[in-house]
């Protein structure tokens, strides 16, 4: 019954993707000039990979026996690792929509951004990817099968000659591969994108954009580098009292959406530290220390992120604990994270990547069945950690730090009540909750299958 469900659902986003990019505009000048350059760009260059049959209009005779299966690969490049997803559609019928089957994931650290010195070792960590897609993949179809890659924050915040670097080194291994490999093939995915397109992947996975309630889920997804909330409003308030780029638009069935998405760079999981520790943006990497009290007092070490090493440690003769860490981390987040009204009501919103890992860490949840939380569950349990360093310092000495981040991030920045419900899902329907599904079928509109 799921599964017929999930089907189901597949059919209806494929219709769905088919308004997608098409009718999406943003309010904003600025971000709408960028959104149609990016768009545009996507329609002159998706090809039609070689081979794969174009869709014609249904035919009696070819409906016998009619059964095609195509992949899709996705390369998700984040700043703290690179993943694969190779999606597997199925069509049954030339009259019909194809249906997601299955996917397989794979992932490696750190991400792509950490080889700005050495760009080639970055290239090898997608070609040992790509040896996993060759397996999931039949030898027949590889000719005929996209290859993707779509960076995030950790390649957003280098230089673009550094970012440029890495990406051509990712396309010179893709053209190596037997795949196919469409122009646009490798690129740095907007932020505002992001977000829609992984509040399209869990909308889809959990059914709701098939509903004709127009009943959705919000999604707040937390990476290393960036964080994004993507909901769609109940309130023409929530919409006209937001910033003009954090509102998207586009055409579902007949009916037009508005959602409120917007992604912090620099409010990762990882960027958060820095910023806390006051690291950020600063010189003399190679003598200073950067300290907190929201890390054990003897805890001492070099810590890498994106192309930067740096010296991090407790305070050793001073004070640890929530109160004085909260203090620290409500800098990163106070007047930097808009406060849409809205989120002080009774919306539910899938959580998702690091706000899920930490959960598991801090044992709120289990690992493989995630579960139901409250905003008020991991103030509780930041507090916890904090004030119990040593206990949680073997499973990570930046527990307290990163506990007390999320909850601050949850509420003083979103504005989230103690009470909101967290829905917090690392799959739904075994499959990620992440952009890349969406920016799969965002990729798929484009070759025009339908
Ligand atoms: O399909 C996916 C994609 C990402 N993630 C997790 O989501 C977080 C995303 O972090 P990323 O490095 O991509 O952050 P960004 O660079 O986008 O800020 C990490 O915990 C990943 O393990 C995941 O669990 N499944």
């Amino acid at each position: 019954m799921a599964q017929q469900m999930l089907l189901l659902t597949v059919v209806s986003m494929w219709l769905f993707t088919g308004y997608f990019l098409a009718e999406a505009t943003y309010y904003n000048h600025h971000m709408y000039n960028r959104f149609r350059a990016h768009n545009h760009h996507v329609n002159m260059d998706n090809q039609l990979p070689p081979e794969v049959p174009v869709v014609a209009e249904p035919v009696a005779s070819q409906r016998v026996n009619f059964s095609r299966t195509f992949y899709g690969i996705m390369f998700d490049a984040g700043s703290s690792g690179t993943r694969i997803h190779v999606y597997r559609f199925i069509q049954k019928d030339p009259a019909a929509l194809p249906v997601l089957d299955h996917e397989m994931y794979n992932a490696v650290k750190p991400g792509l951004s950490q080889y700005v010195e050495k760009p080639d070792v970055g290239g090898e960590t997608i070609r040992q990817l790509l040896k996993v897609a060759k397996k999931t993949i039949p030898k027949e179809l590889w000719i005929q099968t996209p290859v993707v890659l779509r960076a995030t924050a950790g390649l957003r915040m280098l230089t673009p000659e550094k970012a440029k670097v890495l990406l051509d080194e990712v396309k010179e291994v893709f053209d190596d591969s037997p795949f196919f490999v469409p122009n646009n093939s490798v690129s740095i995915m907007n932020g505002a994108n992001e977000g829609v397109l992984a509040w399209v992947t869990v909308n889809f996975l959990t059914g709701h954009l098939y509903a004709k309630t127009r009943r959705t889920v919000g999604i707040l997804d937390l990476g290393g580098g960036s964080t994004q909330m993507t909901f769609l409003p109940k309130l023409k308030k929530t919409v006209l009292n937001a910033p003009p780029d954090y509102i998207a638009r586009f055409d579902l069935f007949n009916a037009t959406y508005e959602l409120y998405s917007h992604s912090y760079l620099g409010n990762g999981l990882f960027a958060a530290r820095l910023a806390t520790l006051g690291a950020l943006g600063s010189d003399d990497l190679d003598w200073k220390v950067f300290r907190s009290s929201c890390l054990p007092k003897k805890f001492s070490e070099e810590w890498t992120f994106g192309d930067h090493t740096y010296k991090v440690s407790g305070i050793a003769d001073g004070y640890a604990g929530y109160k004085l860490c909260y203090q620290e981390v409500l800098r990163v987040v106070k007047g930097i994270v808009h406060q849409p009204l809205e989120v002080k009501g009774s919306s539910v919103f899938y959580a998702f990547s690091y706000y899920y890992d930490r959960a598991v860490d801090s044992g709120l949840i289990d690992k493989d069945r995630g579960g139901t939380v409250e905003v008020r569950d991991f103030k509780k349990r930041a507090k916890e950690v904090c004030n119990k360093m040593t206990k949680y310092r073997p499973i990570s000495p930046y527990l307290c730090m990163d506990m007390t981040y999320i909850t601050c991030l949850l509420k003083e920045g979103f504005g989230f009540k103690d009470s909101t419900v967290l829905q917090l899902a690392k799959k739904v329907n075994n499959v990620e909750t992440s952009w890349a599904l969406g920016a799969t079928f965002d990729y798929f509109r484009n070759l025009n299958i339908h």
